[in-house]
């Protein structure tokens, strides 16, 4: 048993990333302790209200047999879910037939970010405690991670985390759009494939920094950061990609809603009241993306759109694909990447 635990100690800190440590942590719950279900959930804090996601759950079925059920948004929540969420406590509700449904709380620097739940026919004490350390080691293994891949400034993802994240949500997609209900619709199935790339840079941040200092600059680019998280929906990913630039990857949807939700938070940004500074404005250069494109070569059309928008007055939105159809710019050769990934 002792060595059977360390081990599994062993797989849960060997992962890099956190979607990894979700699965593992399941996974050792379910084959130390033995549950009907096992989920955990995340408290999303969209535009300051509670928003939950289920981020992975694993229900066991008859036979042996197992589900593993992906993210998705919880729309009704149950009120001991929240609880535990608002309050950081376990909370334990145990039903007539004698299910227990408990639900532990996962904190980051204090708060509480999420929660895991457990359902099970009751947990003996040394079961409970057993889960409680497994939670510890989850929670104390996260911040690390956390840290590793966010912005020390902002708390965005950092560019480091860019090729990974971004195959990961492209392989997501992938996976989802072959089970989309188009099968025999091809112009559908393409639409739905198609993700979009945003690049966003500050106008004239510079004279920001020169004319009110640094700090003034900072929280300049931590209250974009919020706007952003706020704004952008949470299963959209969004890096810091180094001084007033960020990358932006959208989940698919269609030119028209892309360009109408970007058009918008432009107007959020102009709109938003900075500290010192009078008005404010970005500039940004977008590009599709779909799962067979190498993100290098996408984050170069979105890069020569902002570009363009730069060179042609800012507080502009450019499209790569727009740009080489009108023929305002070259199309991009494989040979020219000069971004780097790091
Ligand atoms: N406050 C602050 N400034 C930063 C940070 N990282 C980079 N910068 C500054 O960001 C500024 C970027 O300036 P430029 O690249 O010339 O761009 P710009 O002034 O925004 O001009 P355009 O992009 O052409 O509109 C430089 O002054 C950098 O020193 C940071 O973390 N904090």
């Amino acid at each position: 048993m002792q060595e059977e635990l360390l081990n599994s100690v062993i797989k849960i800190t060997k992962t890099r990333d956190v979607d990894s440590l979700e699965y593992s942590l399941i996974s050792t719950i379910q084959e130390f302790i033995g549950c009907q279900e096992i989920g955990i959930y995340k408290d999303l804090q969209v535009q300051g209200q509670l928003v939950i996601e289920r981020s992975l759950c694993l229900k066991v079925l008859p036979h042996d047999d197992f589900l593993w059920e992906d993210r998705d948004v919880v729309k009704e929540p149950p009120s001991e879910l929240v609880s535990c969420l608002q309050s950081a406590c376990i909370i334990t509700v145990q039903s007539a037939d004698g299910t227990e449904r408990r639900w532990l709380p996962i904190t980051l620097q204090e708060k509480p970010i999420g929660a895991i739940a457990i359902v099970s026919k009751g947990l003996s004490s040394p079961d409970q405690v057993l889960l409680n350390a497994f939670c510890r080691i989850f929670e104390n293994y996260l911040s690390i991670l956390h840290e590793n891949e966010r912005d020390k400034l902002t708390g965005l993802l950092n560019r480091q985390t860019f090729e990974k994240k971004l195959k990961q949500l492209l392989e997501k997609q992938l996976i989802d759009h072959h089970k989309s209900s188009y099968p025999n619709d091809s112009r559908k199935r393409g639409m739905g494939a198609t993700s979009w790339l945003a690049m966003v840079d500050i106008d004239h941040f510079k004279k920001i920094n020169d004319s009110y200092g640094h700090v003034c600059g900072d929280e300049v680019l931590l209250i974009l950061a919020q706007k952003m998280r706020q704004y952008f929906r949470s299963s959209d990913l969004i890096f810091r990609f180094g001084g007033e630039e960020f990358v932006l990857v959208f989940e698919p949807c269609n030119y028209d809603s892309i360009k109408a939700k970007i058009e918008k938070f432009m107007e959020l940004v102009r709109s938003t009241h900075f500290p010192f500074v009078k008005t404010m404005s970005v500039s940004i250069g977008m590009s599709r993306i779909s799962p067979y494109d190498f993100p290098i070569t996408v984050l170069e059309q979105a890069d020569k759109a902002l570009y363009f928008a730069k060179e042609n007055g800012r507080d502009k939105l450019c499209f790569y694909e727009e740009l080489i159809e009108q023929e305002l710019i070259a199309q991009q050769s494989d040979e020219s990447n000069d971004i780097d990934l790091f």
